[in-house]
């Protein structure tokens, strides 16, 4: 015996509801993106609406003047009367004509101000956001793809939305309107109006999302291509990638890129557009259908010739209006899921900020380090193993070792750049997790190996080490001296304020030695900092110019604590600790005397060194 269970249909059009209602949510965004619009500018956004309005209206008062028109023609050729009727109607009609084009002029005006205005708060939005995120997130590469396509598209999806649902509402009403005129004709012409273009709407949807899908796909394809567009044309890369002659390949790269991405595009492109022309001639074959049907009537006598010429401009008007609603939902779909992106990115949670000390219950502990260990996220292999010292106010600590031991690392724990997996980092007695991030970071000042060069004047260069003095001339040369660079900074023909780099008119390039000056009297223009970090501060700057730092470094900053690491141990030895790190452990620990005493592997390491130098 057969059992007539049918499972498949069921689910599988269980399924389909699902997917119909997933596309449906995804028009949540159209709120959203009202929303953003009315808060960018309600002037703007209520007058959009309005003109919307009077838009929408009016095609179909036109198309019935229209009507009024032509039969008060008939009528006063068949009576011989005068033609008063119609020069009246005809005289409204220029009214409506002359309105409508003002409103559409007027919207597309609204529209113009407004998408410079929602680009600019999108982008805001955008960099607001990108400013609490933490480096782990820039570091990776998913969520920096996320961030790239927030900011390719989004800024203009947010106004073509707006646009789209406003249009929207428009064309609904002019079809609403047409739509009661088409009533006195037939229901079932306003019937066939609407089911002719349902499939050209289905088609719409479905090729925004592959279109949507590509995008996101491509994401790193993209950003690939803009990182290669970066290194053939800005000034910072041009030497190298002449030099070694690297123009043609990454130029090649770049085509290469470009044909993948035009194979799929054109793809989807030309399908697009076979679909489309196929669906369009099934609302032709529609129109002449009821043509025909509308001028047999006429000819039977059971409309007026002004009737014809008002259904005929009605149900030619009406379809047309009814695709461009089914084409402005397809692209309402195809910007919502562009949307959906934007507010994927701006909603990524952020870390909250976890500690609001101000201040320590040790003033005057200083710095410890308490077994701590650190991995970077998808590394297996430990940056840090439970490293452990103790740095008293006006210490100073040198750290040496090899490529890849963790010097860097160290300092980006100790900055708050990222947590340590286990162990603990105290300043004054207090875990520098319960601090207040801003408290923390105004009280240490650093240079990182790969230190900022702004294309800013030469004080703004220095200014940003204190963004509450950033433009205070006399700290410029409080820093400037602290860091050996005043002298050359006013040798430049306009001394504190000559711009540097070449991105802008009358930019000054400096050598490398003196952006490492910069980079220091940067590092002293905080001057609340007590701990001063300097990552290879004098690896570019000559010899007589490194003796004269430190003697300085010595100097000046005899109450501040300052860990510096360097690969040079003439400058090394003068520091009060030193720490030797292999792979992320420390090794040796102690004076310069002390670890020289051991001969061991820093004493082995100073030895070379001295021989290089005497050689
Ligand atoms: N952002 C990161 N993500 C993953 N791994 C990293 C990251 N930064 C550094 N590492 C790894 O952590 C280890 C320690 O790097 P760190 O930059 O601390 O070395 P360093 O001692 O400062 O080296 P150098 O003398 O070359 O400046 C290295 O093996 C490096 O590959």
């Amino acid at each position: 015996m057969k059992t007539s269970h049918h499972p498949l249909p069921f689910s599988f059009l269980k399924q389909r509801f699902q997917a119909f209602h997933q596309s449906l949510s995804i028009f949540q965004y159209c709120r959203r993106a009202i929303q953003l619009v009315w808060t960018t500018d309600r002037h703007l956004t209520i007058g959009l609406a309005i003109l919307t309005i009077i838009a929408g209206l009016l095609p179909a008062i036109v198309a019935y003047l229209g009507k009024l028109i032509v039969d008060a023609v008939v009528a006063a050729a068949q009576s011989g009367g005068a033609a008063w009727t119609a020069l009246r109607y005809l005289g409204l009609e220029a009214i409506a004509v002359a309105l409508l084009s003002g409103s559409q002029q007027g919207i597309s005006l609204c529209q113009s101000l407004l998408r410079v205005l929602l680009g600019q708060k999108v982008n805001e939005l955008i960099l607001e956001k990108a400013l609490t995120l933490d480096l782990i997130h820039f570091e990776d590469s998913e969520f920096y793809d996320k961030m790239t396509r927030a900011r390719r598209e989004a800024s203009t999806r947010p106004l073509s939305l707006v646009g789209r649902t406003f249009g929207l509402v428009k064309d609904t009403l002019s079809l609403v309107t047409y739509g009661s005129l088409l009533l006195q004709f037939s229901l079932w012409a306003v019937l066939l109006l609407m089911v002719a273009g349902i499939p050209a709407f289905i088609a719409e949807t479905r090729f925004a999302q592959a279109a949507f899908r590509l995008f996101r796909w491509r994401a790193p394809e993209t950003r690939e291509q803009h990182y290669l567009e970066t290194l053939l044309a800005r000034e910072d890369f041009a030497m190298e990638v002449k030099l070694y002659q690297l123009g043609e390949m990454l130029l090649n790269r770049y085509r290469a890129i470009f044909q993948r991405l035009y194979h799929e595009d054109r793809d989807l492109t030309v399908r697009r557009s076979v679909w489309s022309y196929f669906l369009s001639l099934l609302n032709t074959a529609t129109f002449y259908a009821t043509y025909v049907w509308i001028v047999l009537e006429a000819i039977a006598g059971r409309i007026s010739l002004g009737e014809l010429t008002m259904y005929l401009v009605v149900f030619r008007q009406g379809q047309s209006t009814f695709s461009a609603i089914l084409t402005s939902v397809g692209g309402m779909y195809e910007d919502c899921l562009y949307l959906s992106n934007l507010y994927e990115f701006l909603e990524e949670a952020v870390p909250e900020p976890t500690g609001y000390a101000t201040y320590g219950p040790l003033p005057g502990d200083g710095l410890r380090f308490e077994h701590v260990s650190f991995t970077y996220p998808d590394t297996t292999q430990p940056a840090l193993k439970d490293v452990s010292f103790h740095l008293r106010p006006g210490e100073k600590l040198a750290i040496v070792g090899k490529n890849g031991s963790g010097k860097t690392t160290l300092i980006k724990l100790l900055t708050r750049l990222y947590t340590p997996d286990s162990g603990r980092i105290l300043l004054d007695g207090r875990n520098i997790q319960d601090w207040d991030i801003d408290a923390l970071q105004r009280r240490i000042g650093v240079i990182f190996q790969n230190f900022v060069r702004y294309q800013f004047t030469v004080g703004e260069n220095v200014g940003v080490g204190d963004v509450e003095y950033f433009e205070e001339e006399p700290r410029w040369h409080v820093a400037t001296e602290k860091g050996t660079a005043r002298s050359f900074i006013e040798d430049m023909p306009e001394g504190f304020y000559t711009r540097l780099g070449r991105w802008f008119r009358g930019g000054r390039e400096l050598s490398g030695g003196q952006w490492q000056k910069i980079a220091l009297s940067r590092a002293f223009m905080r001057s609340s900092a007590d701990i001063l970090v300097l990552d290879e501060p004098t690896s570019a700057v000559d010899a007589e110019a490194e003796v004269e730092i430190f003697n300085q470094l010595r100097s000046v900053t005899h109450n501040q604590m300052a860990i510096l690491i360097s690969h040079r141990f003439s400058t090394v030895r003068m520091a009060d600790q030193i720490m030797v790190l292999v792979n992320g452990e420390i090794l040796e620990q102690g004076t310069h005397a002390e670890l020289m005493q051991r001969q061991g592997h820093y004493a082995r390491l100073f030895e070379l060194q001295a021989a290089g130098y005497l050689s």
